[in-house]
C-alpha cells in the first residue's frame, strides 16, 4: 500500500533511527515525512541533518495531514500526546514504540484499534535493529506488510503476541545496553593486562560482532561454538570458570527478567 505521509510524533533517539532507516532505504521518500517535536536542540538536528523533512511543533495541524502516525515519545508521554490532538486519529494506523504501553490503552486514547505496538531497538540506527510487534483488531493485511517491510528495512522484524511484549522488550529492547556494557568490560579487562584502551575497544566491539554473526550465519548453538573455543587446560576455560564464578550468565537473565518486570510495571 502507497501510504502518503508519515507523521513522527517525538524526534528523539529511537524517532531518528527508525525515520532514517525507513528514509536511508527508500520505505518512504522525505517529501512524505513529518516530525513533531517540541525541543529546540532536536527539531535544530533534523533541520540540520534531514533538511526536506518538514518539522514542527505543532501537533495539532501535522496529523490530520497523515496517513500513518509513529508515537516515538516516552511512555509517560503518551497520554498527553492522544489528549492533545483528540478526534483526530480517526482513519489513522497509529504505530506506538512505548514501551510497556498496552494495546487496550492505546485503543480507549485514540478511539479505534488500528494500531501497531512495535518494540524495536537502536542498532536500527545501523540497519541491525531486531523489532517485534503486535497488530489490533483493526490492523489490514496491508498495514501488516507496510510494517513489516519497515522494520525489516531496519534490521530484523518479527510478529508476536502482545503477551510476549515486555519479555521482547527486557531481552531485545533493552539488550544493547546489556551488549554495551559487556564490551566495555572486556575492553575495560584488555586494559588491566595491557592494551592500550583503543585497541582494547576495538577488540571487544570485533570480537561481540564476529561472534554475533557466526551464530546467526552458522545457526550452531552458542554452547557448542563456545567449546569450539575452549582447548583442555587452556586460557578459554580459565575465563570461563572466572565468569561462572562471578554469575555472569545469571546475571544476564536477571537484568531481561527486570526489564521484562518494568515493562508490566509500565503498562
Ligand atoms: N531508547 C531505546 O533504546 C528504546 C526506546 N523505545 C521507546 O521509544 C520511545 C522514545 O524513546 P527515546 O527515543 O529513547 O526517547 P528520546 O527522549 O530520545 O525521544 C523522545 C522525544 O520525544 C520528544 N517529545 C517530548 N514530548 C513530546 C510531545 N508532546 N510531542 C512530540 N514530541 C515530544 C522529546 O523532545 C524527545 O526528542 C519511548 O517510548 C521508549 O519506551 C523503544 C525501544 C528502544
Ligand atoms: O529503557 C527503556 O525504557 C527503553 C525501552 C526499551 C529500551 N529502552
Amino acid at each position: 500500500m502507497e501510504y502518503q505521509r508519515l507523521v513522527v510524533v517525538g524526534g528523539g533517539q529511537m524517532g531518528r533511527a527508525l525515520l532514517c532507516g525507513m528514509l536511508d532505504n527508500g520505505v518512504i521518500p522525505e517529501s512524505a515525512a513529518q516530525v513533531v517535536e517540541p525541543s529546540k536542540t532536536s527539531r535544530n538536528w533534523w533541520q540540520e541533518n534531514r533538511p526536506k523533512v518538514h518539522v514542527t511543533e505543532d501537533l495539532k495541524t501535522a496529523i490530520p495531514s497523515a496517513d500513518l502516525v509513529l508515537l516515538a515519545v516516552k511512555p509517560a508521554m503518551i497520554s498527553k500526546v492522544a489528549k492533545q490532538s483528540p478526534n483526530a486519529w480517526d482513519g489513522k494506523l497509529v504505530i506506538s514504540i512505548a514501551a510497556g504501553i498496552r494495546m487496550n490503552t492505546l485503543c480507549d486514547l485514540i478511539c479505534h484499534n488500528r494500531i501497531i505496538r512495535v518494540m524495536p531497538n537502536t542498532p536500527c540506527l545501523v540497519g541491525e535493529g531486531a523489532s517485534a510487534y503486535c497488530c489490533g483488531q483493526s490492523v489490514t493485511s496491508e498495514d501488516r506488510s507496510w510494517i513489516d517491510s519497515a522494520l525489516g528495512s531496519v534490521g530484523m522484524a518479527v510478529e508476536v503476541d502482545e503477551g510476549q511484549m515486555d519479555a521482547v522488550t527486557g531481552l531485545s529492547g533493552s539488550g544493547p545496553a546489556y551488549v554495551c556494557l559487556m564490551i566495555e568490560g572486556l575492553a575495560d579487562g584488555g586494559v588491566f593486562a595491557g592494551l592500550p584502551r583503543d585497541l582494547a575497544t576495538k577488540l571487544a566491539t570485533q570480537t561481540v560482532l564476529g561472534t554475533a554473526k557466526m551464530i546467526a550465519e552458522t545457526g550452531r548453538h552458542p554452547a557448542e561454538l563456545k567449546d569450539a573455543v575452549a582447548s583442555p587446560g587452556g586460557t578459554t576455560i580459565a575465563g570461563l570458570r572466572s565468569l561462572e564464578q562471578n554469575r555472569l550468565r545469571a546475571g544476564l537473565m536477571d537484568a531481561v527478567i527486570a526489564s521484562a518486570e518494568r515493562s508490566r510495571e509500565l503498562g
